[in-house]
């Protein structure tokens, strides 16, 4: 049993009330942990913590900021192993996709802000024939609460607590109380790079208690989300009569949308990852597939041909291409749509059953699965499943592709294969969408915005645009 507990000014402590909750390996449903359900006297603790530590952090020169995330960032990639191990077990993905992609993109995240913070620069503006100049500080805004979800773990975590420190802010965060493992093991490395006691506080618990009192507290004055739409908007209502600034990046039913002239080997291997990594539970998966009807046959075949082909399996094998899903009730809320689809008069191509794996059999285990829909108006089609379920459907025309692609409530992302220059631009002007893929998915660049539009959420990251929103701008007038 592994027994997480709050970092809060650099030591480990146990919450205040001695409540606690069990945390599940979904590889094999057992309980392999504890972890605090910490109450509003934790996370005013952690406040405190954090609240002392501001006035030295923000004071610190960029130079040692930098280096200090940029050290964290050097012993993450030294924890390789430690940390994939840790956050496959967690969430059920394949180690080999932790050891890929999440944790060397968390240490990503530090080195990246801790380089961009030594760049970030603010305006000056000349007031020509007045005899004045106007600069504009960028001043960090104090504590601020980063609360993430538990899909890509360490990864969103960081995404946010980096930008959040470079800037020069102390830190109240809380990772998903489904997968708090490796959030628990980066306070051990943020003491290790010297980061000062209370720059960073770690909380654990339930979004309805720990999450509730981060969002509350009415001297964090800035929260930074990312999970489900329905949280956000709850987030929203709570945090903007207090005027905090907000950032919330949301759920997403994202269109891959494939025409007839794109590049088609590289087109399906892509569909297969941009469909089912991470057992589909990425925001950005492409969920929709629509297919130009004059490919739709040859796409289907070839398509579920490959998916069929996907290994199942325990997420520490090395051949393992869909692990479990993060929990039991995901699994269920997962199967309720397969269910739906069929009533919706939706016809299962391939997958659709959960899977049983010999020594595990309690694991959350499901078959990729292939939905044909008989339009786009179905649920399965316009609610976020964020499993491993796509639909796929023919259009016949860019304008009927363009309609249907925004016709859902979300807008995070959408993909575009295609080798028309035209259509590529009329298309990406046109989509309802924060990021649009061409020819590619999930190709990142931590520089460029990133976030999404309608119920996918308000704000961006990313960049320059996280220092900004971690910053307040003030501007200083000069009359000379
Ligand atoms: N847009 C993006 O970048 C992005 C990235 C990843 C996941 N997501 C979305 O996240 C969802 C899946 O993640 P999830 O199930 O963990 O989401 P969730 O909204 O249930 O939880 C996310 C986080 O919010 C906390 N939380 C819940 N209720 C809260 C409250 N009342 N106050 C404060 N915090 C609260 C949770 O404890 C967790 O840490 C999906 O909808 C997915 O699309 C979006
Ligand atoms: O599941 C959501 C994925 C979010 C990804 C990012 O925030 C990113 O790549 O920066």
């Amino acid at each position: 049993m592994i027994t997480i507990k709050n970092y809060i000014k650099g030591k480990f402590q146990n919450p205040i009330q001695g409540n606690w909750l069990d945390n599940y390996n979904p590889s094999d449903g057992e309980i392999y942990g504890q972890i605090p359900n910490s109450s509003k006297e934790d996370v005013e603790s952690a406040y405190k913590s954090a609240k002392s530590a501001f006035s030295s952090w923000s004071q610190t020169t960029l130079e040692e900021r930098s280096r200090i995330l940029i050290k964290i960032s050097e012993l993450l990639e030294a924890n390789l192993d430690r940390f994939a191990e840790a956050e496959s077990k967690d969430n059920g993905k394949p180690i080999s996709l932790a050891k890929a992609i999440d944790i060397p993109r968390a240490a990503s995240n530090f080195r990246f802000f801790g380089n961009a913070i030594t760049q970030f620069a603010s305006e000056s503006h000349e007031s020509v024939g007045q005899n004045a100049i106007n600069y504009t500080l960028r001043q960090p805004i104090g504590v601020v609460g980063c609360i993430s979800p538990w899909n890509l773990p360490l990864y969103l975590f960081t995404w946010k607590i980096a930008p959040a420190l470079a800037a020069g802010n102390c830190v109240v965060a809380k990772p998903s109380e489904v997968t708090p493992m490796t959030a628990y093991l980066l306070g051990e490395i943020c003491n290790e790079a010297g980061l000062p006691e209370g720059v960073l506080n770690i909380v654990h618990g339930l979004g309805t208690t720990t999450g509730q009192a981060i969002i509350e507290h009415p001297d964090i004055k800035a929260i930074s989300f990312t999970g489900g739409t329905a949280t956000g908007a709850h987030i929203a209502r709570v945090a903007a009569p207090m005027f905090k600034k907000l950032s919330l990046e949301l759920g997403g039913k994202n269109p891959n949308i494939i025409f007839a002239d794109c590049d088609y080997e590289d087109m399906l291997n892509t569909t297969v990852r941009s469909s089912f990594a991470n057992q589909g539970q990425i925001c950005l998966c492409g969920s929709r597939i629509f297919v130009e009807a004059s490919i739709y046959d040859k796409f289907k075949k070839d398509f579920v041909e490959k998916v069929k082909a996907l290994k199942v399996g325990h997420p520490s094998e090395a051949d393992t291409n869909i692990g479990a899903l993060v929990s039991k009730s995901h699994l269920e809320k997962v199967k309720a749509y397969i269910n739906i689809a069929k009533e919706e008069k939706g016809t299962v191509l391939c997958g659709g059953n959960e899977v049983t794996i010999k020594g595990f059999e309690n694991g959350y285990y499901l078959e990729p699965t292939v939905i044909e829909v008989p339009n786009d108006d179905c649920r399965v089609n316009q609610e976020e499943i964020f499993g491993p379920v796509v639909t796929i459907m023919p259009f016949k025309s860019e304008d009927d592709v363009l309609e249907m692609a925004n016709k859902v409530k979300y807008g995070l992302s959408a993909t575009l294969w295609t080798n028309s220059l035209k259509r590529t631009m009329r298309m990406s002007n046109e989509l309802q969408a924060g990021i649009v893929w061409v020819n590619t998915w999930m190709m990142r660049d931590l520089r460029t915005p990133f976030g999404g539009v309608k119920a996918s959420g308000v704000g961006r990251e990313g960049g320059f645009e996280a220092l900004r929103f971690f910053t307040e701008a003030k501007n200083v007038c000069i009359k000379y």
